[in-house]
């Protein structure tokens, strides 16, 4: 039996963000990985995704700037885009895993069980920690249908050799929106099937709306109200049907959300956990506050993105060096890579409408000339106000680089500034942060 201070559980960016602080302040750390050390964000996530983003946002510039001095909109060469995303993702794990190492950590390749309260097996070792941190992430869910078999996940979307003539992706939340743009980008025709109406459930409707209308002018096919119900295999491909309807593609990618895994077994170490993810308190404790979870795999009204598993990796292992304050979450911007950028912080001005605590000042701004420069097709940005301190509270940006937008209207939001003191700040010009005079 190996004796550990501190065991972290999956090596993705909660795990290590808690990991190295602590054995930076002389704790002895064990982390373990079953699979790419790095874990979903660099390997199979965000990074890749985004990797693969920069040809289509390339693309998409040139095709707007056809009658502004371009001429010709380049194809994308799917083989040399893939070969590009890999020269970066090939060396994540090596590098993730080296990195741990040489912080004089241990790092241990396998799939990490609970055999009691602060033992773990990893392979047939045992390990012991006095502290546990949970940091094992989610896993896609794929729709237990006929033939389930057949659906693929972003996983494979992402390290696709060939791109397929003809897709589904099942689900309307980010990861369809995203990999649904990339893919219809690149020339596919691509299928989004929900089972409701309404997609991006997270984000306000005027920007959905907005979002889908540009992805619809890509020829991108929403199929609303579809509850599948088997998936067959086809000589080239799967036919998936529901009550009246078929669709044949080449391949289809589940895209239905996210959920743990139970390959931790958990209940031998007494912690408590539903499919959701595991319930934590204000010191992201489990049941047991000698077992910590962060990251996706808790149960939580945080958005699961890679900055709030990373920020809670920090404050747990700030708790563990002494720092006895609960959790404070500051607010947490979001974006959707999709035919529009779609980014969004704080109150939301579908909540703000209904409120008399706020005020709501939205415009579409496609002839800012930040906008006009890149010839976008559509750009909106709505930022809802605090009617008794005239502090922003929220904000809405739909356009290209939406994200730096968003980020600086975070850190107004975070450093409570009010709207007149943004407005005397001087910006770089001409800039979407110098345009914002106009709005506020
Ligand atoms: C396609 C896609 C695109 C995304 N894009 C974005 C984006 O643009 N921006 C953003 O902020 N977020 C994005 N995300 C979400 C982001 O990837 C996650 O929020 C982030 O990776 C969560 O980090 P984590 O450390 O909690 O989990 P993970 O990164 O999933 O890491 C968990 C690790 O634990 C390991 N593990 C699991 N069980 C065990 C076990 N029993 N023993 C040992 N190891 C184990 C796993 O192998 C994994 O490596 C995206 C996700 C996907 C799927
Ligand atoms: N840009 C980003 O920050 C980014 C990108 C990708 C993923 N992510 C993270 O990964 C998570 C997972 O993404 P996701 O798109 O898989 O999930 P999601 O929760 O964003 O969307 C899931 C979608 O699947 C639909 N759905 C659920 N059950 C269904 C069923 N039985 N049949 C058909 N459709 C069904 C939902 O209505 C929704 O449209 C996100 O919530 C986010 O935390 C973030």
């Amino acid at each position: 039996m190996q004796e550990y201070d501190v065991i972290v559980i999956g090596g993705g960016p909660g795990g290590l963000a808690a990991a190295y602080p602590l054995a930076q302040a002389g704790k002895k750390v064990l982390v373990v990985e079953r699979d790419l050390w790095g874990g979903t964000c660099p390997n199979y996530g965000c990074d890749p995704k985004k990797m693969l983003y920069s040809a289509v946002q390339a693309k998409s510039y040139a095709a707007r700037m056809t009658n502004a001095g371009l001429n010709g909109i380049p194809d994308i060469n799917w083989p040399n885009l893939m070969d590009f995303k890999r020269r970066y993702t090939i060396k994540v794990p090596a590098g993730t895993r080296g990195g741990v190492t040489k912080a004089g950590m241990t790092a241990v390749d396998g799939v990490a069980r609970f055999v009691d309260d602060r033992t773990i097996i990893v392979n047939t070792e045992y390990y012991r920690g006095q502290d546990i941190i949970i940091a094992t992430g989610v896993q896609p869910v794929v729709p237990q249908i006929k033939g389930h078999n057949l659906i693929k996940t972003s996983r494979e979307f992402l390290d696709m050799d060939q791109l397929p003539q003809r897709i589904a992706f099942i689900g309307a939340g980010y990861v369809s929106m995203e990999l649904a743009n990339i893919a219809a980008s690149a020339g596919a025709d691509v299928h989004v099937i929900m089972h409701g109406d309404r997609a991006l459930r997270a984000f306000p409707t005027a920007a959905v709306s907005a979002l889908q209308t540009a992805m619809v002018a890509k020829r991108i096919h929403f199929h609303e109200n579809v509850e599948l119900s088997r998936a067959e295999e086809l000589p080239n491909g799967v036919r998936l049907t529901a009550p009246g309807f078929t669709l044949d593609v080449q391949r289809v990618f589940a895209a239905m959300g996210r959920l743990p895994d139970q390959a931790l077994t958990l209940a031998r170490g007494h912690i408590q956990a539903g499919t959701r993810g595991i319930p934590v308190n204000e010191f992201m404790q489990t049941n047991d506050p000698h077992v910590y979870a962060i990251g996706d795999v808790v149960n939580k009204k945080q958005p699961k993105l890679t900055p709030v598993a990373g920020f809670e990796g920090r404050y747990v292992a700030e708790h563990l060096l002494g720092n006895q304050q609960p959790i404070q979450y500051p607010v947490i911007p979001t974006t959707v890579y999709g035919a529009l950028e779609v980014s969004q912080v704080g109150v939301s001005p579908d909540a703000a409408a209904d409120d008399e605590r706020y005020q709501v000042k939205a415009a579409e701004v496609t002839h800012w000339y930040t906008y006009n420069r890149t010839q976008e097709s559509f750009a909106s940005v709505t930022v809802v106000e605090e009617k008794a301190t005239g502090r922003i509270a929220g904000a809405v940006v739909v356009a290209s680089g939406a994200e730096s937008l968003v980020n600086l209207l975070t850190m107004a939001i975070n450093t409570k500034t009010p709207t007149a003191e943004v407005l005397r700040m001087v910006f770089a010009y001409p800039s979407a942060a110098s345009d914002l005079s106009y709005l506020l």
